[in-house]
């Protein structure tokens, strides 16, 4: 295994400490997330009695192959523990995620859960969320148009006015589970995440978008120096 990918089994096996017989638990999309799924199924096949509801059907696949009882959302719709990924993180918790295109229902799913842990490697750790570029999720109905109006809020907001729509590794555009495509915004900097989140919720088109604000109730951080733990984990 990989140095990186050492990091974020760390992270994962740690959270799967805060999994006990009888919760339902968000299972989060991503490499990180991966882990812990992959980690659940062992202690699944050992005897441990979970329910996971899956964030994304990347996700649904592997937790179906490791034998994880699956419920959806509705069947299950609080959960005690939801355990993700984050492409940015900073000291008060505040997210970027949707790297991994799952943004909408990990956000669904998040919400639901009383406490949600996130898993990463130490890198993902930031004093400014920005550097990772903040994906967008837009209805493709009237792309244009909703392109345009998320271009006026970044003006509005001093950002960059450089949003890409994401490709799919054919070259086509990337659709996400709910049938819909992302725009990218490459920002460098976010100064005022609440803002910028409260803005982009307003535009007619924009379904969601990867600013995870108060969502998270703590963090697991894999270093080369050990595990840092932010937040109530
Ligand atoms: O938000 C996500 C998917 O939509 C992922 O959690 C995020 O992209 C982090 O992924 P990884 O663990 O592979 O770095």
């Amino acid at each position: 295994m990989t140095d990186p990918e050492r990091l974020k089994r760390e992270a994962a096996a740690r959270a799967l400490a805060l999994v006990s017989d009888g919760m339902a638990v968000g299972l989060g999309t991503g490499s990180t997330a991966k882990h812990f799924v992959a980690l659940l199924g062992e202690r699944v096949r050992a005897g441990l009695r979970i329910v996971g509801v899956p964030t994304s059907e990347e996700t649904r696949m592997q937790a179906e192959g490791e034998g994880i009882p699956l419920a959806t959302l509705d069947e299950q719709p609080v959960l005690d523990l939801t355990v993700d990924g984050a492409d940015e993180l900073d000291d008060r918790l505040r997210l970027i995620k949707g790297g991994g295109g799952a943004l909408l229902r990990e956000k669904i799913v998040a919400a639901a859960s009383r406490r949600m842990i996130v898993i990463a490697d130490g890198s993902k750790r930031v004093a400014c969320l920005g550097r990772f570029p903040l994906p967008v999720e837009v209805n493709p109905f009237g792309l244009e148009a909703t392109r345009r109006a998320v271009s006026a809020v970044l003006a509005r907001r001093n950002c960059p006015d450089d949003l890409r729509l994401r490709s799919a590794a054919n070259g086509t555009p990337f659709v996400t589970d709910g049938g819909h495509l992302i725009l990218d915004a490459h920002l460098s900097r976010i100064d005022d995440p609440e803002a910028l989140a409260a803005d982009l919720v307003a535009v007619p088109g924009v379904v969601e978008h990867g600013l995870f604000l108060g969502l998270a109730t703590g963090a697991i951080l894999a270093t080369s120096e050990g595990l840092v733990e932010l937040g109530q984990v």
